[in-house]
């Protein structure tokens, strides 16, 4: 299975020391009071599970049929062959990034049965974030995956999304979102579609109450550094809630542990022993764990420059290391001293990384690994002679229709927009006092005459200008800002990228339109431009199209570019051209015919001329200056058209311009937007 994606680093994630039980009262600490479902079956193999939904899983790993794909029912076995994972330096698919290729994950196989709580362990840069990204479908952008990964047989493909959940070490959400309103959106975009009202309800409910949030259920998650805000161990519990309202057949959980004092990581592991024991494959990576966290997984991995230095029960490994040479003083950590043989020691780079092959090569031919590939190539044979289809997982395929996905993800967008008064209110605070100078300076300027021509002309510039730059230049950020939380949803497979295009689009279209609407009214009317309905009208479309066409062309820019400082360098050239050519500073028609085609991308020259003919179309009577008759003199309003330009027939041409460019630039923003998350 060859898979290829584009890269972009995660956001920074929130290693701050919390404590799970700190934050709880101690009726609700995360061992009392486990993120599970009430459940009846205590061993892998054997028993039922109950949802909190109310629907039942039965895991029977012995009675597994092979004419049958159904994890769900019959637990997952995961197993890996031959696996390697390049990373290919192209991260995020932006215009600007190229890099080496680096292999990460070299030859790797292993295999993980239900009911099996595994820890991924290795020094740092080991390579077990990136394995378990390559197992979980949810690799980062840029990376090549080669080898065989399957989930009972069936190469594993989208539908680990439904099937399994990922606990990521870095914590992202959405922090204008309170808690529950943050599990409601994650329930209707993750849930069957046919999950009642009244059932989404009971089980956030009961995943709070587990998770001991209940009583931060209207909390906003907040952003770091914000005052009020969940804390960093309240956070890890909000996502463990999150993965677990799917209730999925694996887990994948990035250091779950960190950040997170020793009494409370003890709780958290005991609580994915008992999500275990409940027949779910549990992959956890984990950095240095006490003795007794060590002992608490059923088997270990360890990994060392991407390769398996050991793989089996925890409690052997140190025997294996013995047997070759590196015993454990008493009294020592196990997995303090196991990861220390494996890590590459300062100054002595060649011959630790030497050492940790050899125990690799040596593990790679041991009775353990013997027994692992026994599992691995059972699993290949019945994947081979197996003939069943992931469609069978019905309710695994039952997603949320587009449009109801479009309406949470604008809801949520929405929230965010109206919830930022930074953003919101300053911009419109901003705009009516910019309305309010402009209309004061050219009051009483608008007359007609010459004088009259040349204000009348200045101030429809400051309309178009001021709704193009400052909105082009305010919606550069949205994208880089969110692009971690997206890419990790999109990874997850909670929506597409168009989906997410447009429900940002939507949640912005309000302000898009108030803004210039407030902002002509006060200068219009203050400037006291032509008094008829129809000029006005015209101004307030134009302005409102002006507006619009910038935000999306500021899409574009920050949908193309990875980063702030880069789309800023593309678009002030840019911003240049559309200025030189929007009617004011040139006579379009003066232009050099090599650089003519210009003004047709200018949707600043479109929207002048047509507040231009708002203003003068049909206007006989400008008087001319008496004193000099050498000064040039413009009688009527289609005389002042000519004289910039500009043709009195062109008007719904130009609205029908801005319309299209609006579409064009959305469509090749979503379209590079959507390149990032490919490869
Ligand atoms: N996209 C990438 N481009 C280049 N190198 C990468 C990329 N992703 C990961 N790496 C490198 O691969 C190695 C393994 O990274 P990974 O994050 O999987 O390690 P890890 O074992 O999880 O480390 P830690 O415990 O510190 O999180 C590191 O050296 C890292 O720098």
């Amino acid at each position: 299975m060859v898979k290829t994606t584009s890269a972009t680093p995660l956001g920074s994630g929130n290693k701050k020391k919390t404590s799970f039980a700190s934050v709880n009262s101690t009726t609700e600490s995360f061992e009392s009071q486990p993120v599970l479902p009430p459940v009846s079956c205590v061993s892998p193999g054997s028993g039922t599970a109950t949802h909190p939904m109310g629907g039942s899983r039965c895991y029977q790993s012995s009675l597994r049929s092979y004419n049958k794909w159904s994890p769900t029912e019959q637990g997952a076995t995961l197993v890996w062959r031959d696996l390697c994972v390049y990373a290919t330096g192209q991260s995020g698919g932006g215009l600007s990034d190229r890099g080496p290729i680096k292999r990460i994950i070299n030859n790797v196989s292993g295999a993980v049965t239900p009911g099996t709580l595994i820890a991924l362990m290795g020094s740092s840069g080991a390579g077990k974030s990136t394995m378990m990204s390559a197992l979980a479908y949810r690799t980062q952008p840029g990376t090549i995956v080669q080898g065989d990964i399957l989930v009972n047989g069936q190469p594993i493909g989208p539908y680990m999304y439904r099937l399994s959940g990922f606990v990521h070490q870095d914590d992202l959400f959405v922090g204008s979102l309170t808690v529950s309103e943050h599990m409601y959106f994650m329930a209707k975009l993750k849930l069957d579609r046919g999950v009642s009202k009244a059932s989404v309800e009971r089980l956030i409910q009961e995943l709070l109450e587990r998770t001991g949030l209940a009583k931060c259920a209207d909390t906003r998650i907040g952003e770091v550094g914000e005052g009020k805000m969940l804390s960093g161990g309240e956070k890890k519990r909000l996502a463990f809630a999150t993965e677990l309202l799917t209730k999925p057949t694996i887990l994948f959980c990035d250091e779950p542990t960190t950040g997170l004092d020793s009494f409370s990581a003890q709780n958290l592991v005991s609580t994915l022993q008992l999500l275990a024991k409940r027949g779910t494959a549990i992959i956890c990576t984990i950095h240095q764990p006490s003795s007794q966290l060590f002992s608490m997984f059923d088997q270990v991995m360890l990994l060392a420059d991407g390769r398996v230095a050991y793989a089996g029960k925890p409690n052997d490994a140190l025997g294996f290391f013995e047997q070759h040479g590196y015993s454990c003083p008493s009294n020592y950590n196990p997995a303090e001293f196991l990861i220390g043989v494996l890590a590459t020691a300062p100054g002595y780079e060649k011959a630790s990384q030497r050492s940790a092959h050899r125990l690799c090569d040596l593990f790679a031919v041991s009775e353990a690994a013997g027994q692992r590939d026994v599992l691995i190539n059972l699993e290949m044979h019945m994947a081979e002679t197996g003939d069943f289809k992931v469609t069978e997982e019905s309710h695994l395929s039952r997603r949320p229709r587009w449009l109801h996905t479009l309406y949470w993800l604008t809801y949520r967008s929405f929230l965010t927009v109206v919830r930022d008064p930074t953003v919101q209110y300053l911009r419109l605070l901003q705009k009516i006092g910019i309305a309010l100078m402009a209309g004061l300076c050219f009051s009483g300027a608008i007359n007609l005459d010459q004088l009259g021509v040349q204000a009348i002309q200045g101030i429809l510039f400051i309309f178009v200008s001021e709704n193009t730059f400052s909105p082009m230049y305010s919606v550069l950020s949205v994208f880089p800002e969110t692009f971690p939380l997206f890419m990790r949803e999109t990874k997850s497979g909670l929506y597409h990228t168009s989906q997410y295009y447009v429900a940002n689009m939507l949640a912005m279209l309000p302000g898009l339109i108030a803004e210039p609407l407030i902002f002509v009214i006060v200068a219009y009317w203050l400037a006291q431009l032509r008094p008829t309905f129809t000029a006005f009208l015209v101004t307030v479309i134009a302005s409102t199209l002006v507006m619009n066409v910038s935000t999306a062309c500021g899409c574009f820019f920050s949908a193309a570019f990875n980063s702030l400082p880069l789309a800023m360098a593309y678009l002030v050239p840019f911003d240049y051209i559309l200025m030189i050519t929007s009617g004011v500073f040139i006579q379009i028609g003066s232009m050099p015919v090599s650089i003519s085609w210009m003004p047709y991308i200018s949707w600043m020259l479109y929207a002048n001329e047509a507040m231009s003919i708002a203003q003068w179309e049909g206007v006989t009577n400008i008087t001319c200056s008496t004193e000099d008759p050498n000064l040039p003199c413009m009688r009527t309003g289609t005389e002042v058209l000519t004289h910039y330009s500009f043709n009195e027939s062109h008007l719904a041409r130009n609205i029908w311009a801005m319309v299209a460019i609006y579409f064009v630039f959305h469509v090749l923003g979503c379209f590079f937007l959507w390149r990032k998350t490919r490869h």
